[in-house]
């Protein structure tokens, strides 16, 4: 991992994303790019009726992440490691499994414009866990437009985002099993780091089951 300069993180809600990157950030130095969730202006909306504020919610998610992107790859990073708590391309999970397909024609048209100019990066890691584990965390968080996320939902996302990843080689994938992973626990992160430093190019698993 000497030569990754740039991690992201991705993996569905409650996997333990912004976790991880502020781990890392704080264990290997660098920034941290966190996506600007609770300024999105339509995400509650979405949570209450998820068919009437797709389109919104992707479209502001979308151009606030290109946004945020832009602005960070301008930035002269004399080789400071970056982390980001997401891959640009989730927009497009996320798209794929909401919009209407005739949202999702006009999403795409606006996507390929904007996707040809996003930094790629040197480490992708994705995160799973179990159903009832992404779900407990998430109640534990208990962010309030998050309470009646239907569990159904998060498991058409959870298999969009394996389907997803299963076809992904834009760059060395490190697919982190989390559900038996205490990323509070010194031990288990120093765990993860090992496998994190010590993975180069391809598709590596681990899964630390107990
Ligand atoms: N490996 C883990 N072990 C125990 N708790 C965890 C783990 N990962 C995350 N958590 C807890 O689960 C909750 C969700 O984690 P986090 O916010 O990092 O997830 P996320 O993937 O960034 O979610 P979102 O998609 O909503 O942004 C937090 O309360 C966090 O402390
Ligand atoms: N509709 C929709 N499109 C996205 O691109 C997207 N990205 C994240 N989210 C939701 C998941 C968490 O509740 C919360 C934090 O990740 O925001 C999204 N929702």
């Amino acid at each position: 991992m000497e030569r990754a300069r740039y991690i992201a993180i991705d993996g569905p809600i409650g996997a333990g994303k912004t976790t991880l990157a502020n781990l890392l950030v704080e264990r290997l130095g660098g920034r941290l790019v966190a996506e600007p969730v609770e300024e999105n202006p339509f995400l509650a909306g979405f949570y209450d009726d998820r068919r009437k504020f797709a389109f919104q919610t992707q479209l502001f998610f979308l151009l606030s992440r290109f946004q945020q992107q832009q602005t960070l790859f301008q930035q002269d990073l004399f080789g400071q490691l970056t982390v980001a708590d997401y891959l640009f391309e989730k927009d497009r999970i996320f798209a794929a499994l909401n919009l209407e397909a005739h949202e999702l024609a006009l999403y795409e048209q606006v996507f390929s414009l904007l996707g040809g100019r996003i930094a790629r990066p040197d480490l992708v890691i994705y995160l799973q866990a179990r159903q009832e584990v992404l779900q407990a965390r998430i109640r534990r968080r208990g962010r309030p437009f998050e309470r009646h996320l239907e569990p159904e939902y998060l498991q058409a996302l959870a298999k969009a985002y394996n389907d997803f990843f299963f076809h992904y080689d834009d760059a060395p994938l490190l697919v982190v099993n989390t559900s038996d992973l205490d990323l509070a626990a010194e031990a288990d992160q120093d765990a993860l780091l090992a496998v994190i430093r010590r993975h180069k190019s391809g598709v590596q698993h681990y899964n630390p089951a107990r």
